[in-house]
């Protein structure tokens, strides 16, 4: 079941073991050595960095999506993702044409504070967000300081981010100074498509 936490003004749910040990094993290993990651270089005050982070972007045809300033075209999708894809959007009742997934290689990759309210993910965007191996630190703020909440997402569990939690509030996932093994985040989206 998800849980509902304790934050106003947003709405997001954790469920901890969405997928059971061994299935959460069984994905992180597959995508781990399926999927072709790349390093997207992110700006940050006009200079290109590399991202503390690998990535790849999957979706529909005619999805295409603009993420930290580059627009990315997607990759089709593949088996195990789009298997999950059909199971969150039966559960949650909502259509999902693309994900973005992230490997943190280590406890020095991360991701900074932002909000997912990129245009084409129109207003109070519902995304799912599934994470497979080491468990890693999510924190989310309110766009007012306060409040602060910071959450272990172990493999297997779903978070899910709806209704006003990207206008109202950012999320991160911090570096980490203990040894980690790496983790893949999964956020399932659904972007507007061109015609
Ligand atoms: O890795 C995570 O748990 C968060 C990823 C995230 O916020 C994103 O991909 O937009
Ligand atoms: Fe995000």
């Amino acid at each position: 079941m998800l849980g509902r936490l304790d934050l106003p003004d947003a709405d997001v749910r954790l469920q901890p073991a969405w997928l059971t040990a061994a299935d959460a094993a069984m994905a992180f290993a597959t995508l781990h050595r399926a999927i072709d990651w790349e390093n997207h270089p992110v700006r940050l005050f006009g200079r290109e960095h590399a991202a503390p982070r690998l990535s790849r972007w999957f979706g529909d045809a005619g999805t295409a999506y603009r993420y930290s300033g580059i627009v990315r075209e997607p990759s089709p999708w593949l088996p195990p993702l789009a298997a999950l894809r059909e199971r969150l959007s039966a559960e949650l009742d909502v259509e999902f044409n693309s994900v973005l997934a992230n490997l943190y290689r280590d406890g020095r990759d991360a991701m900074g504070w932002h909000a997912d309210d990129e245009p084409e993910l129109g207003s109070d965007p519902v995304i799912a967000s599934l994470s497979l191996g080491a468990t890693r630190r999510f924190v989310v703020k309110h766009r007012d300081g306060t409040p602060r909440l910071a959450v272990e997402l172990p493999a297997g569990s779903l978070l899910v981010m709806q209704g006003r939690t990207q206008a109202n509030y950012r999320h991160a996932l911090p570096r980490t100074a203990r040894p980690v093994r790496p983790r893949i985040n999964l956020t399932f989206r659904n972007v507007a498509t061109r015609r």
